[in-house]
Order: structure tokens, then sequence, then C-alpha cells
């Protein structure tokens, strides 16, 4: 990168090489062009208002990328399906949602690019729920020339495998089971289905049909079974522990599903099972998830509805930030390090 001295007049499309620094008396001092800027037809009168009839600019050399030009590229390497990049300005270019839904990182090789010198990327933590229009990642040159080498290297690692991306939730029915013999004869009023059915509805989801029965295992089996047919996904609450009557993990795995996860590093949650019957998930959800305000279900629902799979893997690693630490001065859940 070299500097040389040109007559304004001729540095439209060349890159400012020094901070120029404008003054009115009583009105304004502070820098009114940054280095690393492209002078721009419009500068001009501007700048021989400043008294700068010659400016220094920068000369990149043939292996050399401007800051935005090179955070540019960055950004459509990095970006997956439903990210949007904004302008590039001083070398950064933030990447926004352009729908609902969970956000996909891989950490792995967002460490990679991040070794490599001069270039930084920062996302959001996988698997968050972001909004429209929402700064889900941002990537920002460091110097202002990028050697093209290291974008050689980024195209190598993103090898045409976005690293970032937003997944849709898709809108899902579901069947709830409400076990327990003491809301089953009416002893104590049911808290489950409301705090169900709100949990889902927020993620577009809805309950079809919510069944109460007794801690029965072959009951809470055949209701499972029967509600697997008829929707995408099936709750049970409740009896998921280890006393006598706790009869919902047997009853789960009796209808032959396959249990991926039985108990999660995640607290509150630990007593969750996941199974899949016949390809459907059934969720097996402990009584926490009645009153704490954000259990593993919290965690887990995005996910299921982005489509994923939950295996013994994805729920261990969970336990790294799986503590909740039930702030004292309420809750701000998802803007926490619970499960993240
Ligand atoms: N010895 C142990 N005790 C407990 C363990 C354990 O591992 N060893 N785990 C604890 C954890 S963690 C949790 S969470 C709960 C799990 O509870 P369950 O899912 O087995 O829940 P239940 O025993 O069925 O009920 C507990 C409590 O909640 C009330 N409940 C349940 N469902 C409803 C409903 N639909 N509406 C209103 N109230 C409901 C129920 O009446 C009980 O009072 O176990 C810990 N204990
Ligand atoms: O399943 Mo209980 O999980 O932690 O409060």
């Amino acid at each position: 990168m070299k500097v040389k001295s040109v007559d304004v007049s001729e540095a439209v499309g060349m890159i400012l090489g020094q901070d120029l620094t404008r003054i009115v008396p009583g009105e304004f001092k502070g820098v009114a062009f940054k280095k690393g800027h492209m002078i721009q037809e419009q500068d001009i009168p501007v700048m021989r208002s400043m008294g700068k009839n010659n400016v220094y600019v920068l000369k990149l050399g043939p292996d050399e990328i401007h800051e935005n030009d090179a955070a540019a590229t960055l950004a459509g390497l990095v970006a997956g399906r439903g990210l949007k990049g904004s302008e590039a300005a001083e070398g950064k270019v933030e990447l926004k949602a352009e729908r609902s839904g969970l956000l996909k990182v891989d950490a792995d090789r967002l460490t990679q690019i991040n070794l490599l010198t001069g270039v930084a990327l920062a996302t959001l933590h996988d698997g968050v729920l972001v909004k429209p229009d929402e700064v889900a990642a941002a990537v920002k040159i460091i110097p202002l020339a990028l050697p093209a080498a290291t974008l050689d290297k980024i195209a190598a690692i993103c090898s045409g495998l976005p690293l970032v991306s937003v997944v849709p939730l898709s809108t899902q029915k579901a069947g709830l089971i409400i076990t327990g013999n003491e809301v089953y004869d009416g002893l104590i009023q049911d808290r489950f289905a409301p705090v169900i059915s709100q949990k889902l509805s927020a993620l577009g989801s809805t309950i079809t049909e919510t069944v109460f029965l007794p801690d029965d295992k072959l009951r809470i089996a055949a209701a499972i079974e029967q509600l697997a047919g008829k929707n995408d996904l099936v709750i049970v609450t409740g009896g998921m522990s280890v006393d006598p009557d706790d009869v919902t993990p047997a009853a789960i795995r009796s209808t032959g599903a396959e249990v991926t996860v039985y108990g999660a590093p995640v607290l509150p949650g630990a007593m969750f099972m996941t199974a899949y019957l016949q390809g459907k998930p059934v969720l097996g959800i402990p009584a926490c998830g009645m009153y704490a305000r954000v259990t593993v279900l919290d965690v887990v629902l995005p996910k299921l509805l982005a489509g994923e799979r939950i295996d013994r893997k994805y729920i261990a690693a969970l336990g790294h930030g799986g503590l909740c630490r039930k702030c004292a001065d309420g809750c701000r859940y998802p803007n926490c390090s619970f499960a993240k």
C-alpha cells in the first residue's frame, strides 16, 4: 500500500490516506473525511472549501483489497439463507435476519476464520431465535486493506457451506397428555396445559387436543400412539421423576419409541425425555416445566420446530451454560447465558 499526493480533482474513486479535519469556528471541529474513505465527486467542493486542493491517497497493491470490498466479500462468503448484508462502511458489514427463525452458527469454522489475521466475525449464539431485521452477525476488516490471500483462505473454509444462517420455524400440530392422578381425579386444578399451549403458540404452533390421564402406563402409552397418529409432535407432562407413581418415561418407552435422551444437563428440566415414535418427537416434560419461567423445553422447542433432531450429543452440549441463574431481579431469558 503506497501513499501519494494528488490534486483533488483527480482523486475521485481513490482512497483517502489520512483523516481530513474541518473547522467552522463556533460550529464544528472534527473529522469531515476519514482515512480509508473512497473519494466521491460531491466531496471535491467540500474538500476545496476546507482548503484542500491536494490530498494524500492510498494506492492498493495488486494483492490488496480495500476494507469495504473485503468486508462485502467476507459477508457474502459466510452468510447463508435468511440473512442480508448491509452496505459496507468503515470495513464493516452487518448481517441482518430477513425473517424470524433459529440462528445457526458453525462455531468451529467461525473460530477458524477469526484465527486469520485481519478479520473479525461476530455472531449471536447458535440456536437463538432472531426477529426480522435483527443484526445476527457482523463482519469487520481490521486493516485498511486486506491481503487477497486471506479472502482465499476464508473461501476455502466456507467452501460453499454458509457459516451463519436463519432457519424458519415450521408450524406444527401437537397433542398434549397431562398425567397425574391428583389432576385426573380433580383433587387439584391443572396448571400445565396453559403453560405448554402458550409456549407453543408463541412459536407459531398449536395444541390440537389435550388428554388428561391418571398415572397409568398402559393408558398413557395408548394415548401417545393415538396422538402421534394425528399430530406432528406429542408432549406428555408430569410423572417424569423416580417416585413409584412416575410412569411417564416407562409409558413413552413401551410405545416402542426410540428414546434419544432421558436426563438433561439443564436445570430446571433435568428429568426431560425426548423420544421418536415413527419419526415423530415425543417429549416428556417434568413438573418444573409448569412453574419455572424457563426450562429445557424453551431451549429445545425452537430447535425441534426448525426441523432438527434432538439427540444425546446436542443435549449433552447444553450442560455448558445449562444452569439457570434464577435472576432475583427478573428473568431476562433469552438474553442471558442459559443453555447458550
Ligand atoms: N427423589 C427424587 N425426587 C425428585 C427428583 C428426583 O430425581 N429424585 N426429581 C425432581 C425434579 S428435578 C423434578 S422436575 C420433579 C419432577 O416431577 P415429575 O415430573 O415427576 O412430577 P410429578 O411427581 O408428577 O409432580 C410433582 C408436583 O407437581 C404437581 N403437578 C404435576 N402435574 C401437574 C399439573 N398438570 N397441574 C398442577 N400440578 C401438577 C404434582 O401435583 C406434584 O405436586 O421431581 C423432583 N423430585
Ligand atoms: O426436571 Mo427438574 O428438572 O430439574 O426441576
